[in-house]
């Protein structure tokens, strides 16, 4: 098997940063098929500004991002539109309009990107909303929803055009360790049961030992990847002091 039949995303020489302020450089690293892929780091190190860099928010200073094959920093037209549909965003704020009801909500990508008849729109935004556990609150409006159920609404929305790759941008921020853990436990059915690609930034060590199967930490100081592999591996086997330090800091 070549090595990158499995790949469903690869990173390959990125640099990224803000004018000519580099963040990150030499960039190398790729995402299996199916697992739960995080990218860790101290605040600052740029995590987030990677991940728009690969999600096609910001363009990199240099280097690939590939997705199914298909570089996300060139594609333009009905290319880019279809690497843009192959994949979902969960953005750290949920993002969900206030107005809209949460069944209204899930909806929209498909009003966006379908002509699909109102009723097919309302079966699959329901069945989304059953796969996150929500289905009986589909009525409500945003504010008359928990931290955790607007998270699990915009997942649900994320979901909706059947992407085969979610981003999740610190998915558990501001939510308390029960919420977190049961989204935790909906994230590794999305992978093991649907079999969708997770890439996510976050900084939760029980929520990357929990559900990450691979990770890669950044470093401010040296603008790159400073280690890579399974979590538990890097926690029990990591010499350099930056990395013990990272995996170790709340592990007992
Ligand atoms: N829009 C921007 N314009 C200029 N600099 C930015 C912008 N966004 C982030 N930065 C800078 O880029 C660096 C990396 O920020 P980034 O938000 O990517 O880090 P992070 O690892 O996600 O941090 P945190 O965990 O605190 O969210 C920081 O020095 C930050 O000040």
């Amino acid at each position: 098997m070549s090595a990158s039949a499995d790949n469903i995303i690869s990173v390959r020489n990125l640099k990224v940063g803000y004018k000519d302020r580099v963040i990150l450089s030499g960039i190398n690293f790729e995402v299996r098929r199916g697992e739960v892929f995080a990218i860790l780091g101290g605040s600052g190190s740029g995590k987030s500004t990677l991940l728009k860099n690969m999600i096609g928010l910001y363009t990199p200073m240099a280097g690939e991002v590939l997705i199914n094959g298909k570089n996300m920093v060139t594609a333009y037209g009905d290319e880019r539109l279809r690497l843009l549909r192959s994949f979902g965003v969960l953005y750290q704020s949920g993002a969900l309009l206030g107005s809209m009801t949460v069944l209204e909500n899930v909806k929209l990508p498909l009003d966006v990107f379908t002509d699909l008849p109102e009723l097919a729109k309302d079966l699959i935004a329901l069945s989304k909303l059953r796969q996150v556990d929500l289905k009986a609150s589909s009525t409500r409006l945003p504010s008359e929803l928990s931290g955790g159920m607007v998270k699990r609404a915009a997942l649900a929305r994320a979901l909706v055009n059947d992407p085969g790759i979610l981003f999740l941008d610190e998915p558990s921020a501001g939510l308390d360790p029960i919420t977190s853990a049961g989204l935790d436990a909906l994230f590794r059915n999305l992978s093991r049961g649907w079999g969708i690609t997770l890439v996510m930034v976050t900084h939760e060590l029980p929520s990357i030992y929990a559900v990450a199967d691979r990770v890669i930490l950044l470093d401010a100081e040296t603008k790159t990847i400073v280690a890579e592999g399974n979590p538990h591996d890097l926690r029990d086997h990591a010499t350099e002091p930056l990395v013990r330090h990272f995996f170790r800091r709340e592990a007992a």
